[in-house]
């Protein structure tokens, strides 16, 4: 997105925003919170354990300051990234999220729609609440990437990633932090699972491998196969090799915190990493995402792209993670929480507001584009 900026856009902006629509992260997260069932807004919000690592994601991003530049034309701005010989107008993309027609009917649907009218490409999960077919007839000419959670029958998985390469999807993320879901205390007390309910069953419902595992056809086989398959303790580096085999799209680890674990993907032939802990879901009292990222920006040394998610909530804190060396991010929650408070819409305005602020941001710190922001200087107090 190259464009030129008046000083007072963001207010005058503003003024055309429908009174009552949600703002900042808080507001769009008590709107959400208003608009769900306590037990499905708990499902979104939590994480494993007594959630320090939640907090701590969010906590350690004031840690890092911005160093910003002066007196540097920042009229012209270029927000554009180009990754797996792709160009993508903003360096942000929408993390995988399952289950989302919990937030709203039209789930993936009406996410992609939005990411497709910013060109925000959408990583769609394994565990989404409609199909790949569906999501890519939804939205033809935008970009999409696919999210696997490696299935027990591998079958499963391979045609999966098929279907994303037919679909037209751009890469391949394998999530490695979720062999088995994080201990989650709230949906423990709430008896709570969106799976059991049926919300992430879009891919294996049209699924002809999966379902002819399955010796009867009703909701509650294909709900205990989904489960039976997407828990994969024994996932290791030899699968990574095989995948890499298998398919001819840049293959993606999502779930690196460490910097052994980044240069063993390097070694394994990885096409690009995500450094994230899953939004504080899965282990309880990992590093914070933004406290891993420098270490892992420095072993991997632009051998491939680095991406970050856990803790974005606003432009500003894709700001310093990318002057930290991430080369995009990804949000979660807050763009699942503007879809349960504003459907499709709420996420265009959520999409709109977040890239106003990165842009803002991107001038207020003296930098034209991607390139000058990695190299800004951010304090660590
Ligand atoms: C409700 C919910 C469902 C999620 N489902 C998936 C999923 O299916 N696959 C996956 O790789 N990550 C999943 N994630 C993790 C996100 O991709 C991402 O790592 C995380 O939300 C980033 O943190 P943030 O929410 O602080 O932005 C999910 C997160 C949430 C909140
Ligand atoms: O809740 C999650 O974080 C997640 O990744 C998931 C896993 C299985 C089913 C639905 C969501």
């Amino acid at each position: 997105m190259s464009n030129s900026f008046k000083s007072n856009d963001n207010v005058v902006q503003s003024i055309d925003i429908e009174e009552d629509s949600p703002i900042s992260f808080e507001e769009i997260e008590s709107a959400a919170k208003q608009a769900m069932s306590t037990p499905a807004f708990s499902y979104i919000a939590s994480g494993a354990g007594g959630e320090e690592t939640v907090r701590n994601n969010a906590d350690a991003f004031k840690k890092y300051s911005i160093t910003p530049r002066l007196l540097n034309d920042v009229s012209k701005l270029d927000t554009s990234v180009t990754i797996f010989g792709q160009t993508y107008p903003t360096p942000l993309l929408l993390a995988p999220v399952g289950v989302l027609k919990l937030a709203d009917e039209q789930g993936d649907l009406a996410v992609a729609r939005a990411a497709a009218k910013y060109k925000v490409p959408f990583i769609q999960s394994t565990v989404s609440s409609y199909s790949i077919e569906d999501v890519a007839q939804a939205t033809s000419d935008s970009s999409k990437w696919f999210q696997l959670y490696w299935s027990t029958n591998e079958e499963i998985s391979f045609n999966m990633v098929k279907r994303a390469e037919e679909a037209g999807y751009k890469a391949i993320v394998l999530t490695i932090d979720t062999i088995t879901l994080g201990y989650r205390e709230k949906d423990m007390r709430h008896r709570f699972s969106p799976l059991a309910l049926g919300y992430g069953q879009g891919n294996f419902e049209s699924d002809p491998v999966f379902l002819s595992t399955l010796e009867k056809v009703n909701s509650r086989t294909i709900v205990q196969g989904i489960i039976d398959n997407i828990n994969y303790p024994a996932l290791n580096w030899e699968h990574v090799k095989e995948l890499k085999k298998r398919t001819s799209l840049p293959l993606v680890l999502k779930g690196i915190l460490h910097p052994e674990d980044a240069l063993l993907a390097i070694e394994y032939g990885v096409d690009g990493i995500i450094v994230s802990n899953h939004g504080g879901r899965q282990l309880d009292g990992v590093i914070s995402s933004i406290d891993a990222l420098p270490e892992i920006v420095k072993v991997v040394d632009s051998q491939i792209p680095v991406l970050f998610d856990s803790g974005i909530r606003r432009g500003i804190d894709a700001l310093k993670v990318l002057a930290l060396g991430a080369d995009a991010v990804l949000v979660g929650r807050p763009y699942v929480y503007s879809l349960a408070a504003g459907g499709e819409k709420g996420v265009g305005q959520f999409l709109a507001n977040f890239l106003q602020d990165l842009q803002t941001s991107m001038m207020l710190s003296g930098v034209k584009d991607v390139k000058e922001l990695r190299q800004l200087k951010i304090a660590r107090v």
